[in-house]
């Protein structure tokens, strides 16, 4: 139980009285800003310490100045004129044929280092050093420098970033707990489920549900808050809350002007509306995560007052152990909301958009789903673990549209060596999964949806891919720490979805493709049909008895 002298340890948030400024230095996956010491290694034969070695080259090793690359014109070019802009996952693939698996892009005074194959990202992965870091991200850093804001783990960086980890890390990440979440995950299912019923109904003329990665959002964002709060934010609600609405446009807005303020210099950003954009969707964030916590904080206090005990899950545990700070909490909880919606919700469509088009692979998927979970009952975490081809429909969805297209790692601790190239402290290395995810070398039929890839048995030696071909959470201590949770969301929804419908293409749908707004995302509205299953089961006897074939 909680004793009221903690709870009454100033537990009301209130951020702004965080005096201090802490230096917000790591990102996501925006490259442009990182700064790059462009120190030439001068000595070719040299002894370079790595994060897990120390190494003696006899060989000559190149230097940065040894990269191919395009100039910071030869890039805007690309961006602006041949319209890479919003599908830089797309200029990966186009840049690596013309300069190989590695070469320098020049943004203004900075130097970004791309590697585009499995062996280098590993070597690149493998000396990211104790405490490892993406990237700068100043216009993430300005807002939360601006507004007096404390970082989470994704913007936090150094032993900082460690500590929160630390804290974070093990009711989101250890299988006991991530399992704990599936009775809330599935409460929310069910609601998705019933609200494409209704969407089939209303809107969709019986069968068809339009912008479904519209829908997805909201059942991540819900998903999220039911794991983080115990909350429901009626997302699943015929009319959705107009602050819940905000946060998940407000989600979109941050990720899609970041790529654009950071071209500008930074002295510019107050006078550039989209930085007013930028700082209001920031606000906004904060502010619904603020109310959210406060409120949990409200009804741990009502409990202790009336000398109940004290139980909950995620946040109810940040806030009773005491490590963090509010205010660091919610910077946390700000991040984890934020990351929590585009990304499970966007790879659920494009599985189901191809589960649309393959319709083989939908029924094998469904026949998996219904000889594990027959019947009415509703599949558990542990039913999931008995369903290797519904991961391996997810392991490949992410191959194909993997979330964060393009990662990054700034090396901090030391030099590394990566071919045959010896690269300085801090140096930005732009990992381009999507590129390598497109790897003939590394993926034969790259452009096809061959779940079985991932599969473990006759077929896996045929398929026997390079480890760092496709990592879509990450690596190592730095990898991504919703992993489990968006897994098992993923898990959930998709195997009940199928298990009631069968998911067919809009007749009048065009192919869908992937644009990058810092996450990859569907370029256009992805509209597919739901036919209840349930209804085809019935009507199916019915009709082979009048001799009519369905
Ligand atoms: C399909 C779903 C998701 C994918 C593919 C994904 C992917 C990633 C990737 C690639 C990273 C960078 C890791 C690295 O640099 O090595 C990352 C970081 C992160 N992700 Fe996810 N993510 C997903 C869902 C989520 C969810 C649901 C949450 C929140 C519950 C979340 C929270 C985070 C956080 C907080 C970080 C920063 C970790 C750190 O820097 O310490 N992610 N994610």
């Amino acid at each position: 139980m909680l004793s009221k002298s903690l709870v009454n340890i100033g537990l009301r948030v209130n951020y702004q009285q965080n005096k201090r400024i802490q230096r917000v230095t790591a990102g996501w996956s925006s490259i442009k800003y990182a700064k790059i010491h462009r120190r030439d290694a001068s000595s070719t034969t040299t002894t370079t310490t790595t994060s897990t070695s120390t190494m003696t080259h006899n060989t000559k090793l190149k230097t940065m100045d040894d990269l191919g690359g395009p100039s910071f014109m030869t890039t805007l070019y690309w961006l602006f004129v041949k319209g890479y802009f919003k599908t830089t996952q797309q200029l990966q693939i186009e840049h690596s044929k013309i300069y190989g698996p590695l070469w320098k892009s020049t943004y203004g005074p900075l130097v970004v280092v791309n590697v585009a194959s499995a062996e280098l990202i590993e070597q690149v992965l493998r000396q990211e050093g104790r405490l490892p870091v993406r990237t700068d991200m100043p216009h993430w850093r300005g807002y939360r420098e601006l507004r007096n804001q404390a970082h989470g783990p994704l913007t936090e960086m150094g032993p900082k970033w460690q500590r929160i980890r630390s804290i974070l890390n093990p009711r989101m990440l250890k299988p006991k707990h991530v399992s704990s979440y599936t009775n809330t995950i599935n409460e929310v299912v069910t609601d998705f489920i019933d609200k494409v019923d209704w969407l089939r109904q209303t809107t969709g003329g019986g069968v068809m549900v339009n912008d479904l990665t519209a829908e997805l959002y909201k059942f991540a964002f819900e998903g999220i808050c039911s794991v983080l709060f115990e909350t429901r934010m009626g997302c699943m609600n015929e009319e959705v809350p107009e602050e819940t609405q905000k946060f998940i446009f407000s989600v979109g807005e941050m990720f899609r002007l970041s790529p654009i303020i950071v071209l500008f210099p930074k002295s510019l950003w107050p006078k550039l509306p989209f930085w007013k954009q930028f700082v209001a969707v920031w606000d906004h964030l904060f502010k619904v995560a603020e109310e959210l916590v406060q409120k949990k904080i409200e009804e741990i206090q009502e409990k202790v007052d009336l000398d109940q005990n004290v139980e909950g899950a995620y946040l109810t545990h940040l806030l009773l152990s005491e490590k963090m700070t509010v205010t660091e909490i919610l910077g946390s909880i700000t991040e984890l909301l934020l990351a929590g919606v585009d990304t499970t919700s966007n790879t659920i469509s494009w599985s189901l958009y191809h589960l649309a088009k393959e319709t083989e692979i939908q029924e094998q998927l469904y026949q998996e789903v219904i000889s594990v979970c027959p019947g009415d009952n509703v599949p558990t975490s542990d039913d999931i673990a008995r369903m290797p081809y519904l991961k391996a429909i997810i392991r490949e969805t992410l191959r194909l549209y993997p979330v964060v297209p393009g990662n990054a790692r700034l090396t901090v601790e030391n030099e590394i060596v990566v071919g045959d190239h010896l690269f300085p402290k801090r140096t930005l290395f732009h990992l381009c999964h999507y590129a390598v995810s497109y790897d003939e070398n590394v993926f034969p039929q790259p452009h096809t949806f061959l779940p079985q890839r991932w599969l473990r048995g006759a077929e896996e030696e045929k398929f026997r891919q390079h480890p760092f071909g496709s990592v879509p959470f990450g690596f190592g201590i730095r990898a991504c720490l919703g992993r489990r949770v968006a897994e098992l969301e993923m898990y959930l929804l998709l195997s009940r979805v199928i298990k009631q419908y069968e998911v067919r293409r809009d007749p009048a749908g065009t192919t869908v493709e992937p644009i990058t707004r810092t996450l990859l995302c569907p370029a256009k509205p992805i509209n597919l049909q739901f036919l209840d299953r349930r209804v085809q089961q019935r009507e199916e006897p019915r009709a082979a008895a009048a001799g009519v074939s369905l």
